[in-house]
């Protein structure tokens, strides 16, 4: 059983992977990175005959099938809104540290307290569109104004927000306000 479970959300190039991966380096063995989108991508994979890892990477190959992907996922999570979140915890291995990296509906949130109660923390990581076009954004009907993209926007109960933007926030600083709330492990 984890002790602390930090879910990071953020919207397209805010810098969720950028963050969690930095963060992953320096926690190490104590810490392990899940994926709600893993469970999705690894169904789709398979259903579509795709390459996996690919589709789990930062490339544009997984841009191409973002949209059948959060269709099809939107779909099972009408049935049952815990689906990929329970099948990504029980893929996850026994750390005191589990870092979600791809929070992206108020429901994720929820399963997660439901599920961990106070072992939860919420992390909102922003970055302003100018910053986010450099870094690869750009903005897709179907993919940016719909529920997987926007459903935390009104979201207010954040435990802690991450200016990611360029020439905000640095990554130390980043990383030590993180830390805050892992302390004490
Ligand atoms: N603080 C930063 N300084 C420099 N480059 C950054 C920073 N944050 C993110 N980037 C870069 O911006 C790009 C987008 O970041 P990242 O892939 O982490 O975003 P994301 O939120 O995970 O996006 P997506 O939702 O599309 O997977 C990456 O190339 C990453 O290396």
């Amino acid at each position: 059983m984890p002790q602390v479970i930090l879910l990071f959300s953020g919207k397209r190039k805010s810098g969720k992977d950028f963050l969690t991966t930095h963060l992953q380096n320096l926690l190490a063995d104590k810490c392990e990175v899940l994926k709600i989108s893993h469970p999705i991508k690894s169904h789709w994979a398979k259903e579509k005959n795709l390459n996996l890892n690919e589709l789990l990477g930062d490339s544009e190959y997984k841009e191409q099938y973002r949209l059948d992907m959060i269709n099809w996922s939107e779909e099972m999570r009408a049935q049952d809104y815990g689906y990929f979140c329970r099948i990504a915890c029980q893929d996850a291995t026994d750390k005191p540290i589990w870092i979600v990296s791809d929070i992206r509906r108020k429901t994720d949130i929820k399963w997660f307290k439901e599920n961990y109660g106070n072992k939860t923390r919420n992390i909102r990581i922003m970055a302003d569109e100018e910053t986010r076009k450099k870094r690869g954004f750009i903005f897709k009907s179907g993919v940016d104004d719909v529920a997987s993209e926007c459903d935390l926007d009104d979201f207010v109960d954040w435990d802690l927000l991450i200016d990611n933007s360029e020439g905000k926030q640095k990554l130390e600083e980043q990383l030590s306000s993180i830390f805050g709330l892992v302390s004490g492990l």
